[in-house]
C-alpha cells in the first residue's frame, strides 16, 4: 500500500499514525497517510528556522530564482507522476488536471522567480531643515516561516500559488495539504531535494486541522505568518490562532458567486461561460457561480439552454471518454451537497435538471458523484442561496435593471468573484465599478493573469495574492533613512 510521509528537514519521515486516503471516484483506498503531531510540527519549525540562517538564508535573489525555475523544469519533467497523483487524490477529469492544475503548479514558481528578481523597492529624495538632504529606500526581507494550510480542490495549483512566492521572498514553508490530498504536495518533496534546494526550505506535514498538524502549525509560535485557502469558518479559527504573536494572515476563503447576464449577451458564450463556472471541477472552485441572474427578455431561453448544456456532461472517472463531471472529493462533502439539493426540493424550489445522484457501473458506482443541479423559483433568503454549496449546482433567477442585478448580486456575506456578461462595454465597466468582489470577469471567466492581484472582498478574505501583491505578503518592508 501506498505510503503518504511527512517531508522534514529534506527526509521522508513516518508517525506510525496513519489515516486512509480514498480515491474519489471509486472509493478505494489508495494509500495510508502518516499524520504528524505536535513533535513534528517542532522538528520542522526548528529545521525551516535553521534554513533561514544557513545556506537559504544567505543565497542570493538570483540564485533563488533559478533554483525556482529549477523547481519548476522538474515539475514539468515529472507532469505525468503530478497528473496521476492529483487524479487519484481528486478523481478529476484526467484533461482538467492535464491542462490547468499540473501547468499552474510550475507556472506558479516561474512567474514569481521572475517577479522578485525585476520588482525594484520605493526611494525618496527629501530636503533637510538643516539645508541638506536625506535619502530612503526600502529593503524587503523574508516574513520568516510561513505556515501555508491548503485545501483539497486544486491541491498542487493552490498549495503553490502561496509557495511559489514565499519561496522566491526567500522565506521556508510547512505546507499542510488537506487531508483529502497528500500527493502532489508529498511528490514536491522529490522535486526539491532532485533539484537542490537546501533542506527544511520546504517541508510538508500531513494532518487534520483542530487537534492535529493544522491547529499545531498555525499555533506554533516559531510560524511567521500564515497563508491559508479553504472555508472561512476555518479561516476564523486560524485567526484566532495568530492572534497570538500578532502574526499576520493571508487568506482566500469561500464565496457565494453570482453570474449576471444581460439580454444584450453574446448568447452562446453566455450560455458556454455560466456552464464552465457553474459546473467545473464538479463545482468545487472557490470562484464558482452558484447564483445566476439573467435579464428577463432572455431568461427562459437561457434556463433551457443552460439545462441542455448541464444534461450534455458526461458524469464520469478521469478517464471515462468525454468526462465533464468527475465525483466531489469525499463521502461526506457529497452528504453535504445532496443536503442543499433536499433543503431546495423542500423548500419548493422548480427543479430544472439534476437533484440527485447518477447511476454509475462498475468500480464507479461507490464514486462520489452527483448530478449536475439547476434551481429557480427559489426566494432569495434561502439558504440554497445564501451559503457556499461547492457542488455542480446554481440557482437562476430574472432580473429586470441593471440597478436591480447589482443589488442582487451584492446582496451577500461574501465577496469573492463574479462574472458578467454583455455585449456593452459601458455597462460592464459601471457593473465592475459596483459590485462588491475582488474579482469581477467580463464575458469570460477563470481567465487568469498571474500578475494581478487575487483575493476576496468581505467574508471571503484578508489581503490579496499574485504580482507585487505577493510581495507585500511575503516579505517585510525595511525602511532605511540615509541623511546625506
Ligand atoms: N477554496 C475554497 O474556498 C474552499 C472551500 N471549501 C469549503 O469548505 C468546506 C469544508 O471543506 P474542508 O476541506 O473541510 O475545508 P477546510 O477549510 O476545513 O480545510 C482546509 C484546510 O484547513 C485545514 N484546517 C481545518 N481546520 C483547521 C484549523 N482549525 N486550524 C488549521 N488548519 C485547519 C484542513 O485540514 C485543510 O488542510 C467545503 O465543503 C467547501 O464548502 C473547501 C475547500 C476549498
Ligand atoms: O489561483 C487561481 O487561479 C485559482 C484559485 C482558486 C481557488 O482559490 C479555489 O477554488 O479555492
Amino acid at each position: 500500500m501506498k505510503q503518504f510521509l511527512n517531508f522534514i528537514n529534506g527526509e521522508f519521515v513516518a508517525t506510525g499514525k496513519t489515516f486512509e486516503n480514498r480515491n474519489p471516484a471509486t472509493n478505494q483506498v489508495i494509500g495510508l497517510v502518516h499524520e504528524a503531531g505536535q513533535a513534528e510540527v517542532d522538528a520542522a519549525v526548528a529545521a525551516a528556522r535553521a534554513a533561514l540562517k544557513g545556506e537559504w538564508g544567505r543565497m542570493s535573489v538570483v540564485r533563488r530564482a533559478e533554483l525556482l525555475h529549477a523547481v519548476a523544469d522538474e515539475i514539468n519533467r515529472r507532469f505525468d507522476d503530478f497528473l496521476e497523483a492529483e487524479i487519484a487524490d481528486t478523481g478529476k477529469p484526467r484533461s482538467l488536471a492535464s491542462h490547468v492544475d499540473i501547468p499552474r503548479g510550475a507556472a506558479n514558481f516561474k512567474i514569481f522567480a521572475d517577479i522578485v528578481k525585476n520588482v525594484p523597492t520605493e526611494s525618496f529624495q527629501m530636503a533637510t531643515p538643516d539645508g541638506g538632504t536625506a535619502l530612503s529606500y526600502a529593503l524587503r526581507t523574508p516574513l520568516g516561516v510561513v505556515g501555508v494550510i491548503c485545501p483539497w480542490n486544486l491541491p498542487l495549483l493552490l498549495m503553490t500559488w502561496k509557495v511559489g512566492p514565499a519561496l522566491a521572498c526567500g522565506n521556508t514553508v510547512i505546507v499542510k495539504p488537506s487531508e483529502e490530498t497528500p500527493a502532489t504536495a508529498t511528490l514536491l518533496g522529490e522535486v526539491m531535494n532532485a533539484v537542490g534546494v537546501p533542506k527544511g526550505v520546504y517541508q510538508v506535514l500531513h494532518g487534520f486541522g483542530p487537534g492535529s498538524a493544522g491547529e499545531f502549525i498555525t499555533r506554533h509560535p516559531g510560524i511567521n505568518g500564515i497563508t491559508f485557502t479553504g472555508e472561512t469558518r476555518t479561516g476564523e479559527a486560524i485567526m484566532a490562532a495568530a492572534a497570538k504573536g500578532v502574526r499576520p494572515v493571508s487568506f482566500e476563503l469561500g464565496g457565494k458567486n453570482a453570474g449576471i447576464v444581460f439580454a444584450d449577451a453574446d448568447f452562446e458564450k453566455a450560455v458556454a461561460g455560466i456552464t464552465r463556472s457553474a459546473f467545473e471541477n464538479c463545482g468545487q472552485v472557490c470562484l464558482g457561480t452558484e447564483r445566476v441572474y439573467v435579464q428577463r427578455p432572455i431568461f427562459e431561453k437561457f434556463v433551457a439552454a443552460l439545462k441542455e448544456k448541464a444534461e450534455g456532461l458526461k458524469i464520469g472517472g478521469p478517464d471515462t471518454p468525454g468526462v465533464g463531471i468527475g465525483p466531489l472529493i469525499s463521502a461526506e462533502h457529497k452528504k453535504k451537497v445532496l443536503g442543499y439539493y433536499e433543503r431546495a426540493r423542500a423548500e419548493g424550489a422548480t427543479i430544472v435538471t439534476g437533484g440527485g445522484e447518477p447511476q454509475l457501473d462498475g468500480e464507479l458506482a461507490h464514486g462520489h458523484f452527483v448530478q449536475p443541479t439547476i434551481w429557480t423559483g427559489l426566494p432569495e433568503t434561502s439558504a440554497v442561496i445564501r451559503e457556499e454549496i461547492f457542488g455542480p449546482c446554481c440557482h437562476i433567477a430574472p432580473f429586470d435593471t441593471e440597478e436591480e442585478a447589482i443589488a442582487l448580486a451584492n446582496d451577500t456575506d461574501y465577496g469573492l468573484a463574479t462574472t458578467v456578461w454583455t455585449s456593452n462595454l459601458e455597462t460592464a465597466h459601471r457593473v465592475a465599478a459596483r459590485i462588491d468582489v475582488g474579482l469581477c470577469w467580463i464575458n469570460s471567466w477563470f481567465l487568469r493573469d498571474l500578475r494581478t492581484a487575487f483575493g476576496g472582498a468581505k467574508a471571503s478574505g484578508i489581503g490579496r495574492e499574485g504580482g507585487v501583491h505577493s510581495l507585500e505578503f511575503y516579505t517585510e518592508l525595511r525602511n532605511v533613512m540615509v541623511k546625506l
